[in-house]
């Protein structure tokens, strides 16, 4: 017979066979941490909690027992019978398996509510994650994510801040963004090479504040003037097909000097742009 002897964090022989570092498999091993994300939703109890990447459950033990719903989105096959054993007595608890890039987030919402959104994200696709929950964002009030705290930085970076891009700007125009904590490797198994960041995103288009009626087509915009980020918006523009006569103009109507870098304008001037080219 085999005898296994668990310390507290200690991974089961079951578990030891489940990872799969390919798909930013990083267990939450840190119990304060767990408790941290989790209590950063807020009051959950009348509530559709979607949970992103369950893994072993270290955050949905915690909601299972919270959320009025909690739908557990996980794409790894071999997660999902340990997961629904785990929450067999919980009815309030639905264990879906697929791809959360995939999902149509706003389909698990019920009509009128506004979900709540968790994940410590697997972190070799946080901006898609990101894109796709703005994409998503007329069906949630909050996400708590957490990520790669690079990652986390850019998300959250100001104008003007070396760290202001794509991503920043993109994810801004749809949620204000705040950070939480930052745990370093130690309290996951196994362990990654980075620090990990948990940002609370709270959805608030600014499309119709910044007179934008188009939100895909500002989206494209915000790629051309991102598309090489130390190269000044005039060159960006005019690689894009912009002649210099419409930048110069634009930007005159925007009050922006067409040799700035993007990296460097405030959401409310790329609008003002975007409007005017
Ligand atoms: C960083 S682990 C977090 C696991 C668990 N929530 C925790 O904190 O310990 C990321 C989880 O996301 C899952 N995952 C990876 N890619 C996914 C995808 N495209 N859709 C849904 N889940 C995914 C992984 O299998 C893994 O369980």
């Amino acid at each position: 017979m085999l005898h296994v002897t668990l310390t507290r964090g200690a991974r089961t022989p079951y578990q030891m066979q489940q990872r799969k570092p390919k798909l930013g498999q990083n267990f939450l091993v840190d119990d304060n941490a767990r408790h941290r994300i989790a209590d950063a939703l807020g009051d959950v109890s009348t509530r559709t909690v979607i949970e992103i990447g369950p893994g072993h459950g270290a955050i949905t033990t915690i909601l299972a027992e919270r959320a009025k719903k909690l739908t557990c989105i996980e794409l790894d096959r071999s997660l999902v019978p340990e997961l629904r054993f785990k929450f067999r007595n919980h009815p309030n608890v639905e264990i879906v398996e697929a791809d959360i890039l995939e999902t149509d987030i706003t389909a698990l919402v019920p009509a009128g509510e506004k979900a709540l959104v968790i994940g410590n994200l697997p972190y070799y696709i946080t901006s898609d994650i990101l894109l796709h929950l703005c994409a998503h964002e007329a069906a949630m009030e909050l996400a708590v994510v957490m990520m790669q705290r690079e990652v986390a930085d850019r998300v959250a970076a100001e104008p003007g801040n070396r760290d202001f891009g794509l991503l920043s700007a993109t994810v801004q125009m749809h949620a204000e963004v705040a950070n939480v904590f930052t745990l370093p490797p130690g309290a996951f198994d196994p362990p990654p090479d980075v620090y990990s960041t948990v940002l609370r995103m709270r959805f608030a288009p600014r499309f119709v504040e910044l007179g934008i009626t188009d939100a895909a087509g500002f989206d494209r915009f915000l790629k051309l003037c991102f598309q090489q980020k130390r190269k000044t918006l005039n060159n960006n523009l005019r690689a894009a097909g912009y002649t210099s006569e419409q930048i110069a103009e634009a930007c005159g109507a925007a009050e922006i000097e067409p040799s700035a870098r993007a990296e460097a304008l405030p959401l409310d001037r790329f609008a003002a742009l975007y409007r005017a080219i």
